[in-house]
This record gives structure tokens, sequence and C-alpha cells, in this order.
């Protein structure tokens, strides 16, 4: 839903934003607005001594910030964006500007002067139109900020330390995130909330407004104020109509390069042909359409890594599509469109030359890089891409696919799909290695663990979570139980290091066999794959093997109360399609926990869509 139609006039437009912030991005995109992520490389470095405020800083530097994109993107690209955004968000206290902390005491300093004293959040906009003459990048800025004002309790030393070990405050403004477990610091706010988060949408809206819905002339005898997004109901024809419908009036706010004036009459032509298609639009269906093409991105970025399109550029020169192609046995039509599509979802970077990697894909989908996404990439592609296309079974039947994938009835979920065979299996260890290394030290840090000197992690699979435990807990020796098959493979997924020695693996099923003992057991993302059954029969031989005082440490999604978070909605479904379980809610995991003499839950919410949950085995 586009509720601000003023965000509907950029539908046709290259829009790009211009920041590494996934807090920008998912409001924008929330908003409806569509637009590319291109991160800005401008070093955030400006004099803070020369400006006369704090916000003059922010707006400057988000200026220039989205300067520097729009030139790199108009040098290396055929096609200059449309407009360039670019945001700055700074935190002032006692004349001090904060931005990121750089390490975790500069962390702890700046919390420490947050503590039990109100700041001030500056988000710095600029909104740069681009447009290209003679090969010449023209451009007209317009920028704003907005100020919130944030009132923190007063933090004790450990909560500060506790939050900062959350690992939370290193990429924020600040040192914290209002949004997530910051947020428990935070007395009062007084403004815009998403402000603090990156981003005053409604700032950015009413700003829109005034670009592209500059008053009437008898709007100007009687001053008017845009302090408010108009209705739904002056929803504007959404198309470029005469040729210019949706080009902003010149009233920027900023420096400009260039200045125009809304010619009346073309106004006058433009108002009339918006009066005579408002009554008969409905709102054009931004959203619908994108979760409509939601699954051919999906596919398309699943193909490239099936295809090894990300190996073959990482660390390479750019090379073209003929070359890409003829390596992968590909058509030269047909891998120029999927590396156009890569490019335009941001996952490569496309100039005269050819076609690179973004950093995005070297980190993560090329297969030899230490977080490489790619098994799970492929795992999607080969598996859980096929249950999905029995969606409509699995609601109608209420279970997952397999049988119908594989033809053939599947009694035990692991044996019989996931370990069916050594490459099945393999794949399938893979996927959940490159997951588990990715979230791993966050659990790890999610809470202080340092009482415990054992840990069996059952189900760990290729031990990659008890790399990270004994990382951070040396004294902590940790057994991974997994199936005897499943600790034949984790061999190949040892990386040489000091952990070595406090990692052991232990074969066995844990709803046969008896568990090895511990003082600490560890059950990440095994409870979401059972049914209620299976849960309590798991739970009950945890509990059985625990003395009074053991901890258990629960790895999964939660679902929240009100079932309205898209992302733990969706991996309910997943685990409908694939497997024998289900999400739970918080207070659901505390029932199921509390009946088996775990008692005081702790729950710590982690990045993606994961929570951790720390119990205590109460005497029986
Ligand atoms: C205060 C606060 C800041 N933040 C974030 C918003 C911004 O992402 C970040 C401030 O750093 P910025 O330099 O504004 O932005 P960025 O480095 O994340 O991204 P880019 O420069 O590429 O645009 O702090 C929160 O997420 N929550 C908060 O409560």
């Amino acid at each position: 839903m586009v509720l601000c139609p003023v965000i509907g006039k950029l539908l046709h437009k290259r829009v790009v934003l211009a920041s590494a912030s996934p807090r920008r991005q998912e409001i924008l995109s929330n908003a409806g607005l569509r637009f590319e992520v291109v991160p800005s490389k401008f070093k955030e470095k400006l004099d803070k001594a020369s400006f006369a405020t704090p916000y003059g800083y922010a707006m400057e530097t988000a200026k220039q910030k989205a300067l520097e994109v729009a030139s790199r993107m108009h040098q290396k690209d055929l096609r200059t964006p449309d407009m360039v955004i670019g945001a700055d968000t700074i935190v002032t206290v006692g004349g001090l500007i904060l931005e990121k902390p750089v390490d975790k005491q500069d962390a702890y300093r700046m919390l420490s002067r947050l503590s039990g004293k109100e700041h001030s959040v500056f988000t710095g906009v600029a909104i740069v139109h681009c447009s290209s003459k003679d090969r010449q990048l023209h451009t007209r800025v317009s920028e704003f900020y907005e100020e919130t004002t944030v009132k923190f309790s007063e933090l004790s030393e450990e909560l500060l330390w506790e939050y900062i070990h959350s690992g939370e405050p290193m990429d924020k403004a600040g040192g914290y995130g209002i949004q997530a477990l910051g947020g428990m610091l935070v007395e009062s706010v007084h403004g815009d909330f998403l402000n603090v988060v990156g981003f005053p949408l409604n700032h950015f809206c009413k700003q829109l407004v005034e670009l592209y819905y500059p008053p009437r002339p008898e709007d100007l005898r009687q001053p008017v104020q845009h302090d408010s997004i108009p209705a739904v109901d002056t929803f504007e024809d959404l198309s470029d109509v005469d040729g210019g419908g949706s080009e902003p009036a010149q009233r920027e706010t900023g420096s400009c390069d260039e200045k125009a004036e809304a010619g009346a009459a073309g106004q006058a032509t433009a108002e009339a042909e918006c009066h005579r298609t408002r009554a008969t639009l409905p709102p054009f269906p931004t959203r619908l359409l994108e979760l409509l093409d939601g699954f051919k991105l999906s596919k398309a970025l699943l193909t490239a890594c099936k295809l090894k399109v990300f190996d073959w550029l990482k660390d390479e020169a750019p090379q073209k599509a003929a070359d890409i192609a003829s390596k992968v046995d590909a058509s030269a039509c047909g891998m120029e469109r999927l590396l156009d599509v890569c490019a335009a979802m941001g996952l490569l970077e496309k100039t005269e030359q050819g076609y690179s990697n973004t950093e995005t894909a070297n980190l993560y989908l090329a297969s030899d890089s230490e977080y490489s996404l790619h098994g799970f990439m492929l795992q999607n592609n080969d598996i859980i891409w096929n249950l999905f296309t029995h969606l409509e079974f699995a609601i109608r039947e209420g279970r997952n696919q397999h049988h119908r994938v594989l033809g053939k009835k599947v009694d035990d979920l692991f044996q019989d799909a996931y370990y069916r065979s050594p490459e099945t299996q393999l794949r399938f260890m893979q996927a959940m290695h490159g997951v588990a290394k990715l979230t791993a030290r966050q659990v790890a840090n999610a809470f202080d663990l340092s009482r415990f000197s054992s840990a069996c992690d059952v189900g760990g699979c290729t031990g990659a979570l008890a790399r990270e435990l004994a990382r951070e807990y040396p004294r902590l020796q940790v057994t991974v139980f997994d199936l005897p098959d499943v600790v034949e493979l984790a061999v190949h997924f040892q990386p040489a290091g000091p952990q070595a020695a406090q990692i052991h693996f232990a074969a066995g099923d844990f709803f046969r066999d008896p568990l090895p003992s511990a003082e600490l057991y560890v059950l990440c993302r095994i409870l979401h794959d059972w049914s209620d059954d299976k849960v309590h029969k798991l739970l009950s031989k945890v509990a059985e093997s625990c003395k009074p005082g053991a901890g258990l440490l629960l790895v999964e999604t939660l679902l929240d109360e009100k079932r309205e978070a898209q992302g733990s909605l969706i991996q309910s479904l997943n685990m409908l399609v694939q497997t024998e379980g289900r999400e739970r809610s918080r207070g659901e995991y505390q029932c199921l926990l509390e009946l088996h003499g775990f008692h005081q839950l702790q729950v710590v919410h982690l990045d993606g869509v994961l929570d951790a949950m720390l119990a205590t085995r109460a005497a029986p």
C-alpha cells in the first residue's frame, strides 16, 4: 500500500538509496518506495567544527553521500539515476556529536554520556535529482533535517556492558538501536521515532509533496502549510502524463546547480489532467506487484548461485556476459538477462567493462568465502523450492510435502528426506553450516555462559556453534551430539584453530540414545522441526540429563504474540512445508520449558529472525 501518494510519482523513476543502512532500506520499502540500493563510499570525515549547527553537519554529510553515488553511477552506468537519496544520523549531547562507535570502549564512552540524560538525534536527508546533458551530470539538491529528543534511564555498568556485548551498538549512531535491545534504555521519546532509527519518513513525504505538488496560484494567495501528508483521496495520476507530470517542481531548499521555476501554464494543464484521472484511477498496486515478482527474483538469485556466477566473478576484473556464459555452458543472451537482474538487485556491479561482484556477493554468495551462504542457496534451489511448489497441498493437508517431491512416503524426516543420499546430506550440512556460522557468534554472546564448564550441542551438525561457544568461553568443553552419518561428515567442516581441543563429537539419535552429560544443553533450531509430542519427548530427555542449576540454551525464531511479523510467519510456513514442526511464540516456549522444569527464561533477539532463550533447570 502506498499511503503517501507522492511516492507513486516515483514509480517510474530510477530511485537510488545511497545507504548501506538496513533500517533505511526497510523504512523506505515499507512505505512502498521502489528503489535500488547503492551504498555511498563517501568517508564521513567532514570537519564538524566548521558547521554552525549539528544538523548542518548531518545534512552536508547526507548530501555528500548522495552526490558521491550519483556521480559514481553516472560515470559507471549507462543510465543515470533520476533521484538519489542520502541520509546521515547523528546523536548530540552536551554540544558533542556522536556517530557510530569505533569499538566497544568508544560505545561505552558514548552510552555513559547518554545515561540518565536527554539527547537529540538528528537525521539530515538529501534528495538529489539527477539528469544528464551532453554526458554531463546535472544535480539539484533538496535537503532537510529532523530532530527527535530521546531520554535515557540511568544505566548501570552491568547493563551497559551487557548491552555493548550484544554487538548492537556498533553500527549505530550514539551506540544504540532504539528499535531493538536499545529500546530498553529509553525512558521517553519526543518526535519522530523513525528519525531515530535512521530515516524521518514523515518529513521525507512532506518534502516530496512540496517538490511534486507545488502550491496552486490560489493557494499562494492564502498561505497553506504542508504540515500533513495528503490523504489517499488526493491520489493523482501515477504515470508520467504530459511528459512531465511526475517531475518535481524546482523549489529546492539546498544548493542547486540548476534553478528553474514551475511554469504556470504547464502546471494548469497537469492539474486538469490530475483532477480528471483522480476520480478514475485506484492506487497503483506497487507492493502487490512486488510481492508477485518476489519468486522470480529469488529464482534469479538461486540460479546465479547454482551456475556459480559469483564464483566466476570473485576477485576478477569485470567480465562480459558472453565470457561467463561460455564458462558455465549457457547462452550469452540468457546470461546477459540474468546478470542484469542480479545487477538490478544489487548483487553485481555493471560497468562498460562488464560485470563484477558487489561486496555482498563476494562475502555471501561466492562458495569459498568465509561466510558463504552458497550451500544454503543450493539447498533452497534444489530442495526447498520444490517443496514450496506444493504449498497449496501443504495448506490443504497441513503437513510437509517431501512425499510429493520424492514420490514416496517419508517416515523419518532426516533419514528419508534430508539425508537420503550422501550428496543431499552434504548439501544440507553445508546449508546449515553457512547459516550457523553467520549467527553463531551472536548466539554465543547473547548471555553470560561463563558459569558452565561443559556444554552439549544437541543436533549440533558441523559444530559451527560449538566453535563460537568454545572461542567465547575458553574453559568450556563442548560436545556436538548428532547422527552417526553427520558426525562422520562433520570432519570436513573443522577448521584448524585453538578451539579444536575444546570440541568433541558424539554420535547418536537424540530421540533414542542417552544424551552426553553436560552443565549446559543447547538446542539450536531443533525444536521447530518437530511436533509438540516430539518436543516434549526431547525436552524430557534433556531435563532428565540435567542437574539443578544446569542451563538450556534454545535458539529459535519466535512468533510475536500478535502474529504480525512477516519474517517469523514465513519461517513458520516454511516449517509446515519442510518439517513436522512449526515456529512458536515466547509464551509457548515458556510453557514447554516450565513443564519440563526449566525456569527463569531470558530472551535476546538476534539479527535476522532468530531469538536466543536461556532457562535454568530447577530442582525437581
Ligand atoms: C540512534 C540510532 C541510530 N541507528 C542507526 C541509523 C543509521 O543506520 C546509523 C547511523 O549511521 P549513518 O552514518 O547515518 O548511516 P549508516 O552508516 O548506517 O549507513 P550509510 O552511511 O550507508 O547511509 O545508526 C539506529 O538504527 N537506531 C538508533 O536508535
